[in-house]
């Protein structure tokens, strides 16, 4: 009987383990999946791309840009953002967007029409606040000095 019980006992405590485990496991990346994971990525990019070159006040800074770099970096550097398995290679956030000149205006249109794209591909408000927690950041590396 007591062998029954540390049995159980055992059993109880590894699951309890593998259950704690696999749950950190899918929290860290867990928004990542909630969004859609590279596929969602890539159809909020292709809708923000769609508010960006609709806004005129935001497309004359891509006015020199490719749009095909600019999607597949931002994607790569969203994916990174959620926890995602990519890795993005491209310059810093400071490297890239210093000598824009970007003010808080326009800053935060950016963040309005990302929130405009988030709604087109149906992502969840939960998820959309936490992808704005994580972009808010870097706003002094973005906006000008
Ligand atoms: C949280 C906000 C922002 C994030 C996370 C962000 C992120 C990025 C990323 C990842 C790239 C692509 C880098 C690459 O692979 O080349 C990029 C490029 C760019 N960003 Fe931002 N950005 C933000 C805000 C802004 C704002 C507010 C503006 C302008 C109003 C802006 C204008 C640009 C432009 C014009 C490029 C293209 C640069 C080029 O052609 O080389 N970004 N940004």
């Amino acid at each position: 009987m007591i062998k029954y019980v540390y049995g159980l006992l055992i059993v109880l405590v590894l699951q309890l383990c593998l259950g704690c485990s696999s749950k950190n496991v899918a929290q860290s990346d867990q928004l990542y999946y909630d969004i859609g994971a590279h596929q969602g990525i890539e159809k909020l990019v292709d809708a923000f791309v769609q508010r960006i070159v609709k806004d005129k006040a935001i497309l004359p800074y891509f006015a020199k840009s490719s749009v095909k770099h600019f999607k597949q970096g931002f994607i790569n550097h969203l994916c990174g953002v959620v926890n995602g398995p990519c890795k993005y290679n491209g310059d810093s956030m400071i490297d890239i967007h210093t000598g824009m000149n970007i003010n808080e205006a326009d800053f935060n249109r950016v963040v309005e029409l990302l929130i405009e794209a988030m709604e087109d591909v149906d992502i969840s408000y939960q998820s959309q606040n936490k992808i704005l927690v994580k972009l808010a950041v870097l706003r002094p590396e973005i906006i000008k000095i």
